[in-house]
């Protein structure tokens, strides 16, 4: 049976659970080192505060082994500061995490105050439900890295090999497309 862990260390990591659980998909919580040498099919990071994040997974240990994990080809998808935390870069901020996908990121790319909002738009070809909270966006992609969304003309959802990742949050809709991509093309096929 197919088992994807969610890190659970801050952020929206309850609703990617609730997203898992609409699938019939199993899941646990990432909240320590050990916890990484169970068994997966694949790794959600969720939305929530990259800095915030990042400090966790230094003190507790994980940047590193979590980076192996990425690079050996661990399937993984990362919402909004997941997004952040596995760029390459992220611009005007010397701050660097996982480093594992080609892509440069800009942080609350729709300003600080005003920077939420929801629209409808296509992820690879289907038009699905987007709740942007204090979104990233990507301002620069390697050429392995396929789009799969774009709105108002900035890369907001994209795929490098065996990562995943969008600016909005499909977990806080009830469309379950981007989950399923996942679960389907990346994780299941990954087996
Ligand atoms: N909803 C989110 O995950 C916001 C990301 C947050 N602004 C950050 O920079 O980490």
């Amino acid at each position: 049976m197919l088992k994807i862990g969610v890190l659970a260390l801050q952020g929206a990591f309850l609703e990617h659970e609730q997203m898992l659980d609409r699938l019939g998909v199993a899941h646990f919580q990432i909240r320590q080192l050990s916890d990484l040498s169970c068994p997966m099919d694949g790794l959600i990071i969720p939305g929530g505060e990259s800095t915030a994040i990042g400090k966790l997974l230094n003190s507790l240990d994980m940047m590193s082994p979590l980076r192996e994990k990425v690079k050996e080809g661990l399937p993984v998808f990362g919402t909004c500061a997941g997004m952040i935390l596995l760029a390459n870069e992220i611009e005007n901020d010397p701050k660097r995490y996982l480093q594992v996908m080609d892509i440069c990121v800009k942080r609350n790319a729709y300003g600080r105050q005003l920077g939420s909002f929801f629209t409808r738009d296509l992820f690879a070809g289907q038009e699905i439900p987007m709740t942007f909270i204090r979104a990233p966006y990507i301002n620069k992609a390697g050429a392995q890295v396929e789009v799969l969304s774009t709105v108002d003309g900035h890369i907001v959802a994209a795929r490098e090999k065996n990562m995943l990742v969008c600016s909005f949050h499909p977990e806080l809709t009830d469309d379950t497309t981007v989950h399923a991509y996942f679960i389907e093309k990346m994780a299941r096929s990954s087996r």
